[in-house]
């Protein structure tokens, strides 16, 4: 789902983005990068692995600026490789490094383009670095450099570009620059501090957990089509750079991406995901009010949430049967199949005692691949569980996640083409039931109904931007996991 973050203050903000972006990890664990800029020099740094692994201090060091933005990438186009981390670069115009979180779904059209009519080069298969040399080309036909004309230009990459982004860039010579897809589906956050002598210090990001601990007070939202620009001296402006269209969200962030500690369009994560357990506590009264479940047992770490209100609506024990390696990373996130399946083992162990003769109630907040979900219930019969259900605080998973989410290919997904009765016996549990879609809906809004559309594609299917024919089938033979695997091992 990638993580960025952008900042602007009175001193060098390197570290600052850093911790940032340790507290984005969970959104991309394959690379992470950083790039600052001080005047007249813009410094990048970047590399695979997790944040702590790509920075040392004599990296830090050399990543002088006032101005800054960083990324950590979990990839949805090209490759993993560091070739195809972030930020990316341009000289021309100015200097222009940009970060991305999200997905394009016109890239090829816009590649050929960018080629032919903009006469610029792009180097990799990354979507990102078309997206950043739409960006320069829009600003290159600009006469001046000013707020006004990173907004024009930022109007015609809303014109031009189709699919999820939200992007952050540092413009030499004018600071930093931050704008969201016109359909908002990708979020990002502004927020804002004061220095002890009375200056303005600005921060945008994909999730408020990274304003709160670097000290910074959540504003708002970046609203959807909106671009905010930042000067080093701590001069804000902000303007709507396309048309209104529907906001749609992605919910997915709400039902596993987003930190729970996180708002995000105003929703808190964690009371997002109560209310999904609420929910579907009450689903599972409804269809079974006899039923014969002795304890709640959540699949860590996402679940829990939802988990613990499922058991308070049943009125059973809520236990970790679980325990989660600390040092273990997102299992759903890895690139390849092979290591996902083989890390849910290194990840998850039971404790015999939580699951021995009783009736357990699994819940995890997803299953897609259903990687999880599969060892887990044999884990949970092996530790002798008298039966083994299952419960997925989300709808089944039966279509491709265009817009950020790695999941292109159909015949990955679990729930595609199959009841929930085969799902159910795939997966060897007793019983599996799902949210109902409506339902996830309405928990994720929330009382006050904030959101009034969602982008829910990969559980109905429904695509906001709509899509050009043969995408789908062009996706799966690019990043299908068998693609992936030939690519690697060529
Ligand atoms: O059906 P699957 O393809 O296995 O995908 C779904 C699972 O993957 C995620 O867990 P992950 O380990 O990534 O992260 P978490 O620790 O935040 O739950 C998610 O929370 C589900 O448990
Ligand atoms: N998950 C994301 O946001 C990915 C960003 C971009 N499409 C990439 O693959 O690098
Ligand atoms: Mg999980």
């Amino acid at each position: 789902m990638c993580g960025i973050v952008g900042i602007v203050a009175t001193q060098d903000v390197a570290a600052q983005l850093y911790d940032g972006l340790t507290v984005l990890q969970h959104r991309g664990q394959d690379a992470a990068g950083i790039a600052t800029a001080d005047g007249t020099h813009l410094r990048v740094h970047k590399g695979n692995g997790l944040v702590r692994d790509v920075f040392d201090a004599r990296s830090m060091r050399l990543l002088e600026g006032r101005v800054g933005i960083a990324h950590c990438r979990y990839p949805t186009a090209g490759s993993e490789g560091l070739d195809e981390a972030q930020p990316f670069y341009v000289n021309s115009p100015y200097g222009i490094a940009l970060a991305h979180n999200g997905n394009l779904i016109n890239t090829d059209a816009l590649r050929r383009e960018v080629f032919e009519q903009d006469r610029r080069n792009v180097n990799t298969e990354s979507d990102s670095e078309v997206l950043l040399n739409v960006f320069a080309h829009e600003l290159d036909t600009q006469k001046a450099l000013t707020p006004d004309s990173v907004f024009r230009a930022v109007e015609g990459v809303n014109r031009r570009a189709r699919g999820g982004y939200a992007v952050v860039c540092t413009v030499l010579g004018l600071g930093l620059v931050a704008f969201r897809d016109p359909h908002g589906i990708r979020p990002l956050v502004l927020g804002k501090r004061a220095t002890p002598g009375g200056e303005d210090e600005y921060i945008v990001a994909s999730e408020s957990v990274a304003l709160d601990i670097l000290g910074f007070e959540r504003l708002r939202d970046v609203a959807p089509g909106e671009a905010v620009v930042v000067t080093p001296r701590g001069e804000l402006f902000t303007r709507q750079c396309a048309p209104p269209q529907q906001h749609a969200p992605c919910i997915f962030e709400y039902v596993y991406f987003a930190r729970p500690d996180s708002m995000m369009d105003d929703i808190s994560v964690h009371k997002a995901r109560m209310r999904m357990g609420v929910k579907l506590g009450e689903k599972i009264q409804r269809l079974r009010p006899d039923h014969d479940i002795d304890v709640v047992i959540p699949i860590p770490d996402t679940s829990r949430d939802a988990a613990l209100e499922i058991a308070n609506v049943l009125g059973v024990k809520y236990r970790e049967g679980f325990i989660k390696n600390r040092y273990v990373g997102r299992t759903f996130i890895m690139p390849g199949q092979g290591e996902r399946a083989k890390s849910v083992k290194r990840k998850l162990n039971p404790i015999p005692l939580e699951f021995k003769g009783r009736v357990v109630l699994l819940v995890d907040d997803s299953i897609v691949r259903g990687t999880t979900s599969r060892q887990i219930v044999q884990m949970a019969r092996d530790a002798g569980a008298k039966k083994v259900y299952l419960a997925s605080a989300a709808p089944p998973v039966r279509y491709p996640n265009i817009y950020g989410i790695d999941m292109p290919s159909v015949e990955e997904l679990v729930a595609h083409g199959r009841s929930e009765e085969e799902i159910q016996q795939l997966l060897g549990c007793d019983w599996l039931v799902y949210q109902d879609l409506a339902d996830l809906e309405e928990a994720v809004s929330g009382p006050k109904q904030r959101i009034e559309h969602f982008d829910s594609s990969c559980f109905n299917g429904s695509y906001v931007t709509g899509i050009e024919p043969g995408y789908f089938e062009r996706i799966e033979q690019l990043r299908s996991d068998e693609a992936k695997k030939s690519r690697r091992a060529s």
